[in-house]
C-alpha cells in the first residue's frame, strides 16, 4: 500500500516538472534542456535552508521559486535574445554546471555525499513522514502549480505565446515583446520546477546531484512529448506513464543495474516512436480545436481600430537617406520616401530591389547601416518591431506568416493592441478585468473579421482557409493592430482578378478612413487600380516617383520593367 502511495506521490512530482517544461518546450516552442536544474535548485535551497538556518516549511519552497526564477531570468537573458540552437547549448550547458556545482561546492551542498536529515513537512502538528500523509500535500501543491500553469496558457499571454511558437517575426509584427515573453515564461517555468524540488527535498528527506542530472531533463522531456506538447493535461498523463512503466520493471527479474539501463533506453525509444508515429502526443493541443464562436458579434467597421485623424494627406513617416548593405550587397541605398494620411502608395520595381529591405528598414526588422525614419516627427530607427507596431506603423509579409493552428479569430484577437492580459500580473492577480477585457476583444476582433468578410470563418483553423482567405486574413491581423500607418507587402499577389477587385475597396476605405498606406505590389492594375503614388525602386535606388500613370507611360521605365 505505501508502495502505491509513493507512486502517487512521484507522480504529483513529476507532473509539476513536466506541466512546467510543457509552458516552454509545447506552449512558447522554446527547447530548453536544464529542466531538473531548475528542479535541483528547489531541492538544494530546501535542504540547505532547513538543516543549515532552520527556516521552516514554506518558506524554503518558496525562495527557492524566487532563485530559480531568478536564474533562469540570468540563464535566459544571454540565450534568448538569440536563435532556438544557442537556447538547447547555453541550457544544456547550464545543466552540466548546476551539477558539477551540486557535486563540487561542498561546503554549501554536501558534494557527493549530499544533504541529509532534512526535515519533514509539519501540518497541525502532525510530520508528513508516510507517503500517504504526504500525497495530499503533494497533490495539493501540484494541482495548485499546474493551475498556475495552466491559467498562464489560457490566458491573452499564453495566446501570444503560441503565436511567438508559430512565427517570432509575425509575433513580432502584431507589437509582440518576444524577448521579454520568452524571458517571462523561462522564470516561470523555472519557478514553477524548483516547487517540485523544495517538496521532494521535505519528502526524501535527503537530496543529491543524482538526481538532477541531464537524463532527469531527458526523462521529463519525454513525458511532456509523451502526454502531447501545448497540453497540462497531457504532461499529467505522461508523468503517470512514465513514472508507473519503470516501477512495472521491478517485476521482472534482472538486475538493477541492467533494469537502470533498460529504462533509460525504454525513454529514448519512447522519444522516438513519439515523433515518428504521434508528434502531437497522447493528447494533442486542445487550443487546436476548431472554436465556436458567438453569433451576431461585432460592429460594422473598425470602431476604435480606426484612425481618429482625416485622410489629410499630413506626411506621418519620413524615410531619409536609408542605407543596407549585407555584405557585399547594398539591398537599398540613398532611399528616401514620405508617406501620408489617406494616401496609398505603391513601391514597385523587379525582384531584388531593395522593396522588402525598405519595409524591414521602416519597421525596425533591419537596423539602417544610414540614415533615419521618422514616424510622427519622433525618429523610430533603432527601436525594436514591436515597439514600433505600438506606436503606430505596422507591416505584412510576403510569405503571409499566419499563425497557423490558431484559429482565424485567435489570429486577430492575438493582434490588438494594448491588452492587459498580455501581463502576469492581471493574468494571476485581476483574472476579472482579463475576462472583461476579453469579452470586449472577441467583439472588437469579429468587427475586424467582419471588414474583411472573414466573420463565417472565425472559428476555422487558420491552415484550412483558402489562399484569398489566408491574404484576407494577413489584411484582418494587420488592421487588427490599430496601427495608423499600414505597410502591406504584396498583399493580392497570386489571386484571381475577381479576388483582387473584392480586396480593392477593403483597402480604399482604410485609406478614406485615415490610414496611412503602402503598398509593394508587382501587378500594374493594382498600382494603376489602387495606389495614388508609386515609387520605383531598382537595384536598391528610388530611380522615380510620381502618378502611377506617368511612371506606366515613361519610356525608360517601360523599356526595362514595365514590358
Ligand atoms: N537578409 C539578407 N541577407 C542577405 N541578402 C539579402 C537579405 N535580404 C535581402 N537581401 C538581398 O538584398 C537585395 C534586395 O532584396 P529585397 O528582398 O529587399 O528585394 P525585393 O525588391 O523585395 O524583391 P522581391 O520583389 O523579389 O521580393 C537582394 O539582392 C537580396 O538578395
Amino acid at each position: 500500500m505505501d508502495y502505491l502511495l509513493h507512486i502517487l506521490v512521484m507522480v504529483a512530482l513529476y507532473a509539476i516538472l513536466a506541466g512546467s517544461f510543457n509552458l516552454l518546450i509545447g506552449f512558447s516552442g522554446l527547447f530548453a534542456l536544464s529542466h531538473a536544474a531548475f528542479f535541483g535548485v528547489g531541492a538544494y535551497t530546501t535542504a540547505i535552508l532547513t538543516t543549515g538556518y532552520g527556516l521552516p516549511f514554506p518558506w524554503p519552497l518558496l525562495i527557492g521559486i524566487g532563485l530559480a526564477a531568478l536564474v533562469g531570468l540570468a540563464i535566459g537573458l544571454p540565450a534568448l535574445r538569440v536563435g532556438g540552437e544557442y537556447l538547447v547549448i547555453i541550457t544544456l550547458a547550464l545543466q552540466i554546471i548546476a551539477v558539477a556545482v551540486m557535486l563540487n561546492w561542498t561546503a554549501l551542498t554536501g558534494g557527493t555525499q549530499g544533504i541529509g536529515g532534512i526535515p519533514r513537512i509539519v501540518v497541525a502538528g502532525v510530520a508528513l513522514d508516510t507517503a500517504g500523509r504526504f500525497l495530499p500535500m503533494a497533490a495539493g501543491v501540484a494541482a495548485l502549480s499546474l493551475w498556475a500553469a495552466w491559467r498562464l496558457g489560457a490566458s491573452p499571454f499564453g495566446r501570444a505565446l503560441r503565436a511567438m511558437r508559430e512565427n517570432e517575426a509575425a509575433a513580432q509584427a502584431v507589437g509582440k515583446n518576444v524577448v521579454a515573453m520568452k524571458l517571462i515564461v523561462f522564470a516561470v517555468s523555472a519557478g514553477i520546477a524548483s516547487v517540485a524540488g523544495g517538496l521532494y527535498a521535505h519528502y526524501i528527506a535527503f537530496v543529491s546531484a543524482i538526481s538532477f542530472t541531464i537524463e532527469t531533463t531527458i526523462y521529463i522531456l519525454a513525458m511532456v512529448i509523451l502526454g502531447g506538447t501545448g497540453n497540462l493535461a497531457g504532461s499529467v498523463l505522461g508523468a503517470a506513464i512514465l513514472v508507473v512503466l519503470p516501477e512495472l520493471l521491478k517485476f521482472v527479474d534482472l538486475p538493477a543495474d541492467i533494469a537502470d539501463k533498460l529504462r533509460q533506453v525504454l525513454y529514448g525509444v519512447i522519444l522516438i516512436v513519439m515523433l515518428r508515429l504521434r508528434p502531437e502526443g497522447l493528447l494533442p493541443e486542445h487550443d487546436a480545436k476548431r472554436a465556436r464562436v458567438p453569433p451576431g458579434l461585432g460592429e460594422d467597421g473598425l470602431g476604435d481600430l480606426a484612425p481618429s485623424a482625416a485622410a489629410d494627406g499630413k506626411v506621418t513617416v519620413e524615410g531619409r537617406d536609408l542605407m543596407k548593405s549585407f555584405g557585399g550587397i547594398v539591398a537599398v541605398r540613398d532611399f528616401s520616401i514620405d508617406l501620408q494620411r489617406g494616401r496609398i502608395i505603391g513601391l514597385i520595381g523587379p525582384n531584388g530591389a531593395g522593396k522588402t529591405t525598405a519595409f524591414n528598414l521602416l519597421t525596425g526588422f533591419l537596423k539602417p547601416n544610414a540614415g533615419t525614419v521618422r514616424f510622427r516627427d519622433a525618429v523610430i530607427s533603432g527601436r525594436a518591431p514591436h515597439d514600433i507596431v505600438r506606436a503606430g506603423m505596422a507591416r505584412s509579409f510576403q510569405d503571409l506568416k499566419l499563425f497557423r493552428k490558431m484559429t482565424v479569430l485567435d489570429n486577430v484577437r492575438v493582434a490588438l493592441p494594448r491588452q492587459k492580459g498580455d501581463g502576469l500580473f492581471h493574468v494571476y492577480f485581476l483574472p476579472w478585468i482579463v475576462r472583461a477585457e476579453e469579452r470586449a476583444n472577441l467583439g472588437r476582433a469579429m468587427a475586424v473579421l467582419r471588414f474583411v468578410g472573414l466573420e463565417g470563418q472565425a472559428g476555422e483553423l487558420a491552415e484550412n482557409l483558402s489562399y484569398a482567405e489566408e491574404k484576407l486574413l494577413v489584411i484582418a491581423r494587420l488592421l487588427a493592430t490599430g496601427a495608423e500607418v499600414l505597410l502591406f507587402d504584396e498583399p493580392l499577389s497570386g489571386l484571381d482578378p475577381g479576388t483582387m477587385e473584392g480586396i480593392f475597396p477593403i483597402i480604399r476605405r482604410l485609406a478614406e478612413q485615415g490610414k496611412t498606406i503602402c503598398i509593394i505590389e508587382h501587378n500594374l492594375d493594382v498600382i494603376r487600380g489602387l495606389c495614388d503614388w508609386a515609387v520605383f525602386l531598382d537595384e536598391g535606388r528610388k530611380i522615380a516617383e510620381g502618378t502611377p500613370e506617368t511612371l506606366i507611360a515613361d519610356p525608360v521605365l517601360a523599356e526595362r520593367y514595365f514590358k
